[in-house]
């Protein structure tokens, strides 16, 4: 049994993580721990680079974060990493204002796991991303910017809140970053254990 220290302040991130693995029937199990780290500015991989460095120095022990970006294909991928304070300050109504000026509405959900062995150890990083388009906030609204993503495949006309939530972590940027973590625990376990 593989288990992983996921350092998160998202209950929902952490719920559907829980719910992906036990899914996956796959023996990798998660316990978590909410730990204030500064989230740097950058590009998504230093972001995460830079969140898991300070979890596992915090901790003392091997830890896993996670960084959830949208990016805006008319605005050259921003807000990317900034998605958190763009959501709280302008919301699903000004999110959608932003691209109004544009006739490209695609965006990228794209999900960064990291690995990081202890503290001093260099982290590895696991993306996985789903394209979509924002849209009109329809749906539930708990949790992020949900209602206003809207999934190209797979998903009819659905955005990710009006989607049930095993149809969203089959196809969700999350679950495409958290298969290839789990691979790479999975493999470390067993090559221990030879
Ligand atoms: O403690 P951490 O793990 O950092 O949790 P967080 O809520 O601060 O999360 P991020 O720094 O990754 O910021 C990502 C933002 O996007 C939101 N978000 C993350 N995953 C999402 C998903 O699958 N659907 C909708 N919104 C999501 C989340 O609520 C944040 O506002
Ligand atoms: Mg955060």
């Amino acid at each position: 049994m593989t288990s992983f220290v996921f350092v998160t302040g998202n209950a929902n991130k952490l719920k559907e993580v829980q719910a992906i693995l036990a899914a996956g029937g796959s023996g990798v199990s998660v316990t978590s721990q909410s730990v204030e780290v500064p989230e740097v500015q950058g590009t998504t991989q230093e972001v995460a680079i830079a969140k898991v460095k300070a979890a596992a120095d915090k901790l003392g022990t091997a830890c896993v974060t996670e960084d959830t970006a949208l990016c805006f294909e008319a605005l050259n991928g921003l807000p990317g990493p900034y998605i958190k304070d763009f959501l709280g300050n302008l919301g699903h109504e000004g999110l959608n204002k932003m691209l109004k000026g544009f006739s490209n509405t695609k965006a990228t959900a794209l999900c960064t796991f990291a690995y990081s062995a202890g503290p001093g150890q260099e982290p590895i990083l696991f993306e996985g991303k789903t394209e979509g388009n924002i849209v009109e906030a329809r749906g539930p609204k708990n949790f992020g910017w949900d209602p206003i993503f809207q999934p190209i495949e797979n998903s009819g006309d659905k955005t990710y809140a009006e989607m049930t939530s095993e149809d969203k972590n089959k196809i969700s940027h999350r679950y495409r970053a958290l298969e290839k973590l789990r691979v790479y625990l999975t493999e470390k376990a067993e090559k221990e254990q030879s």
